[in-house]
C-alpha cells in the first residue's frame, strides 16, 4: 500500500494506515540545506536500515540507533568499509554491518540488506532517487518495529531549564523541532539561554521565564503560560532540583514538593480524560534515586521519593485510558554547576571531591550535551514502559537493559 505525494511522483510511500496496522515505522527524510549539501553526502550516498538518511559520519551520535542491527549499504566498498569499521569501533560489531549493495538493484537489496541476527529484521526495499532541489535525496522504511514518538512540533514545560542538564535537555528539545518553555530562579543565566537558543531555533520556539518551582502559584502560571503559548503542553520535564544538607525543607520543597506539583500540572492538563491531549511527563530524579550514597542523604530521600511517585503513577492502570506516560531519569554524573560544592552542601566534602576527580579521570562523568543525547533518544522510542535503560559513558546512546516488570516501572534511565 503505497501513495505518491503530489509533484513528486518518483516517491512511493506508505500508507500509514497499514503501517500502524504492521507495527512498522517509515521515515521519509528530504534534506535540503546543510548537511544534503556536504560534499561526503554527495560522495557517500547511505542507505541505512533505519530511520535517517544522513551519512553517519555526520550526524550527532545520538542519532545513531543502537542495540538491534543497523544494516548499512554502500556502492563504494572500500568507503562502506571505513565507515564500519569507525562505527564498529563505537557501537560494537554486532550493530553496525556494511555490505556492499547497489540500491538500484531490486535483487541485491533484498539479498544483501538483511541483517545475519535474523528473524527480527527483514529486508526493504528502498528507493534511491535524485531529489530535484538539491544532493541525492533518498528514504529507506525502518527494520525496527518501534513505535517511535515524533517531537517535532511538540510543546514542552521545562524546570531548571537556565542551565546544565536542563538546558542540554531544552537545547536537544529543540532541535529537534520542540517548542519549549523553560523556567529557573535564574534569571541572568535563563535569558541568557534564552537568547542564545532563540538566535538558532526562533523566537517563538525558545522562552524562559522566571519561575521558583517551589511556588505553587508561580509554577501554576508559567506551565499555563506554556499551555497558552503552544496551545498545549504534550512533554513537562520536571529536572530542577539541588543538593544541599544544610537545608532540609529547601531540599524537600524544591526536589520533592515542586517535582510532584509540576507533575500533578501536568497530569491534569494533559488527561485525555479530562480532555487533554494526553503527553509525557519526565521526572528527573538520580542514581541516587535507587541506591543508598552517603555523602548527601537528604538528597538521596529526595530523590527516592521521585522514583517512588514516578513509578507508582506508571503503574496506573488508567494510563492508557489518560493517554499520559510517565519516566523517570537516573543519572550518575554530568559535568554541571551541582558538582561546585561547598562543606556545608554535603557529609563529607573531601572524600566526595576525590569521587568527584576519579570519575572524571575515569570518563564517568559525561557532558550535560551526551546526556541529552541519550535522553532524547529515550523520548523518542515510544515503546518502552518497562524497560531501564543505561547511557553508555560518554557515548550518548543507551541500550535496553533490562524489561523490570511488564506493567511497571516506565524509564529510568542510568548513566554508568
Ligand atoms: N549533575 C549530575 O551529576 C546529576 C544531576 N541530577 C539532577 O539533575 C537535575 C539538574 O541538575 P544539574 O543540571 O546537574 O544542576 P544545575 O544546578 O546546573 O541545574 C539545576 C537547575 O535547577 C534550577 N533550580 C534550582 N532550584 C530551583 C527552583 N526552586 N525553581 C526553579 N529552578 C530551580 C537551578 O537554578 C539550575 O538552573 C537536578 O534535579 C539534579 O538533582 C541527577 C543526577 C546527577
Ligand atoms: C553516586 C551518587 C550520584 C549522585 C548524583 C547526583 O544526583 C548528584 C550529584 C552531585 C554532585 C556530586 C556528583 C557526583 C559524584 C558523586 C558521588 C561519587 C560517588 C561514586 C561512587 O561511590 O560510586
Amino acid at each position: 500500500a503505497v501513495f505518491s505525494p503530489p509533484g513528486n511522483p518518483g516517491l512511493r510511500l506508505p500508507h500509514s494506515v497499514f503501517a500502524a496496522a504492521m507495527h512498522v515505522s517509515f521515515t521519509c527524510v528530504a534534506p535540503q540545506s546543510v548537511d544534503s549539501l556536504h560534499p561526503r553526502w554527495v560522495e557517500r550516498p547511505v542507505n541505512r536500515g533505519s530511520c535517517n538518511c544522513h551519512p553517519p559520519a555526520l550526524l550527532p551520535r545520538g542519532h545513531l540507533h543502537s542495540g538491534t542491527g543497523d544494516v548499512l549499504c554502500f556502492v563504494q566498498q572500500d568507503r562502506g568499509k571505513a565507515t564500519e569499521a569507525e562505527l564498529q569501533k563505537r557501537y560494537g560489531s554486532d550493530d553496525v554491518i556494511f555490505r556492499q549493495c547497489d540500491v538500484t538493484d531490486s535483487k541485491q537489496l533484498e539479498v544483501r540488506v538483511v541483517s545475519p541476527q535474523g528473524p527480527t529484521h527483514v529486508a526493504v526495499r528502498a528507493l534511491y532517487h535524485a531529489h530535484p532541489l538539491s544532493a541525492p535525496f533518498k528514504y529507506s522504511s525502518s527494520l525496527r518495529a518501534t513505535n517511535v514518538m515524533a517531537l517535532q512540533g511538540k510543546g514542552v514545560f521545562l524546570t531548571g531549564g537556565a542551565r546544565g542538564i536542563g538546558r542540554g535537555m531544552t537545547e536537544a528539545l529543540l532541535s529537534k523541532g520542540c517548542r519549549v518553555l523553560f523556567c529557573d530562579v535564574l534569571v541572568e543565566a535563563g535569558k541568557a539561554t534564552e537568547a542564545e537558543l532563540q538566535k538558532k531555533y526562533g523566537a517563538d520556539n525558545a522562552i524562559f521565564r522566571q519561575c521558583d518551582v517551589t511556588d505553587a502559584e508561580q509554577l501554576k502560571e508559567t506551565f499555563q503560560a506554556a499551555v497558552t503559548q503552544f496551545g498545549a503542553v504534550d512533554i513537562c520535564v520536571n529536572n530542577a532540583g539541588i543538593l544541599h544538607e544544610g537545608m532540609l525543607d529547601k531540599v524537600i520543597d524544591v526536589n520533592v514538593t515542586g517535582l510532584i506539583r509540576g507533575s500533578q500540572l501536568a497530569l491534569e492538563h494533559m488527561r485525555r480524560d479530562r480532555g487533554g491531549r494526553g503527553g509525557v511527563i519526565v521526572n528527573v530524579s538520580s542514581i541516587g534515586g535507587l541506591a543508598p550514597f552517603y555523602y548527601f542523604p537528604i538528597y538521596i530521600a529526595t530523590k527516592h521519593a521521585i522514583v517512588g511517585y514516578t513509578t507508582s503513577w506508571a503503574k496506573n492502570p488508567r494510563n492508557s485510558e489518560m493517554g499520559v506516560k510517565w519516566r523517570v531519569i537516573c543519572p550518575h554524573s554530568v559535568k554541571t554547576d551541582i558538582l561546585n560544592l561547598t562543606d556545608d552542601q554535603v557529609v563529607d566534602l573531601t572524600d566526595l571531591r576525590k569521587h568527584i576527580q576519579k570519575l572524571k579521570e575515569d570518563k564517568i562523568m559525561i557532558e550535560a550535551s551526551v546526556f541529552a543525547e541519550a535522553f532524547i533518544q529515550m523520548m523518542e522510542d515510544h515503546d518502552n514502559d518497562g524497560v531501564i535503560f543505561d547511557v553508555k559513558t560518554n557515548e550518548g546512546r543507551y541500550r535496553r537493559r533490562q524489561i523490570v516488570d511488564a506493567d511497571g516501572v516506565s524509564n529510568p534511565f542510568m548513566c554508568d
